[in-house]
């Protein structure tokens, strides 16, 4: 599959040197593509990140699974594959600072190892802030509109280094990485290795480039509902095709979310937002559906304890009924829901 010639790529070094076009082009990618390549951010350490990643996934499969992932979005998930993924990945959530606290990490991740996590998430933080204040201004909103909702904690944004592993055999009926669209607002992935693709503006399968020093930028659904889906929260996924069974990928995803009370409804408008209270979803509850869906397979096989009892079917129904993201597999997946 080939890349598109047009596919966005944006020089971070133009927010401090020419922000209004920089932030014009920023929310005209959001809203076309959903998705962009961000060069010269200057985040540091990727490097480090890799070789972290590549030595803890080199350790004995009992080391890794000491701690499965949580409903904090902490842990080892990899134990069993999951229909989401035919991966392995080490996620660490919590609020800002927080890593030290009650880790649910396996024990090889030492303290001086979290911080440097924390360091890495804390330098994402802030430039996805600085993507956001790009979107803010052109919806005509406060360039800081977004930080009050996004203040990194409760639920706090996910880092999470991924392995797509050899196989010695395709295991059955799992997709290298399901087609999804990501629940937060918005997300980075950096890697060196091609084999994302995404929906084009045209609805067609798409390869995202692989640029050396980029990191690849994509809306999700939060803030795509709150724009009344202006935003493009894309499609996306992995193919057996190009990451086949006998090739390895690493990738680092960094899922910017949005505080758990935000609520997923229009903030373009003059709404008044208890009125909208009243009838949108919050962010707790969407992602409590959206894991629910993604690792809800591997809970029944004790594999991961995310929380997905507590969702009602009003709540249920209303996320059916926002006509985004994983519409068919929500349709598809009869979860436990309590009355
Ligand atoms: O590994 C990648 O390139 C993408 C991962 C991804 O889309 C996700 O974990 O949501
Ligand atoms: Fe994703």
């Amino acid at each position: 599959m080939s890349t598109r010639t047009d596919f966005p790529v944006l020089d971070f070094s133009r927010y401090k040197t020419d922000f209004d076009a920089f932030a014009r082009d920023i929310f005209m990618a959001s809203e076309e593509w959903g998705f962009f390549i961000l060069t010269n951010h200057n985040i540091p350490n990727v490097d480090r990140m890799y070789e972290l990643s590549t030595q803890f996934f080199d350790l004995p499969k009992d080391q890794k699974a000491e701690k499965t992932l949580d409903a904090t979005m902490t842990g080892y998930d990899g134990k069993n594959l999951t229909a989401f993924a035919a991966s392995e990945g080490v996620a660490f959530g919590m609020p800002a600072g927080r890593l030290f606290d009650k880790p649910n990490l396996p024990a090889w991740w030492t303290r001086p190892r979290l911080q440097e996590v924390e360091d890495f998430k804390a330098s994402c933080y802030d430039i996805s802030l600085n993507i956001m204040s790009c979107l803010a201004v052109q919806l005509g909103l406060e360039r800081s509109f977004f930080d009050a909702t996004h203040q990194h904690k409760d639920p706090g944004n996910p880092l999470k280094l991924i392995k797509y592993p050899r196989f010695e055999k395709q295991p059955d009926g799992i997709p290298r990485l399901s087609e999804h669209t990501d629940w937060g607002s918005i997300t980075f992935v950096f890697t060196e290795t091609p084999g994302l693709e995404m929906r084009d503006p045209e609805d067609q399968w798409t390869a995202v480039p692989t640029i050396p020093g980029g990191v690849v930028v994509n809306i999700a659904d939060s803030m795509s509902l709150r724009t009344n889906k202006k935003l493009k929260s894309a499609f996306h996924r992995i193919r057996w095709d190009t990451v086949g069974v006998d090739k390895e990928r690493l990738s680092i995803a960094y899922f910017v979310h949005p505080n758990n009370d935000a609520v997923l409804s229009d903030v373009t408008t003059d709404a008044d937002p208890k009125e909208a209270k009243e009838t949108a979803i919050t962010y707790r509850d969407y992602l409590k559906i959206r894991l629910g869906l993604t690792f809800g397979s591997a809970r029944e096989d004790g594999d991961a304890g995310v929380d997905f009892d507590t969702v009602d079917n009003a709540t249920y129904e209303r996320v059916k009924n926002l006509g985004i993201a994983n519409y068919g597999a929500i349709e598809s997946i009869q979860p436990e829901v309590s009355t």
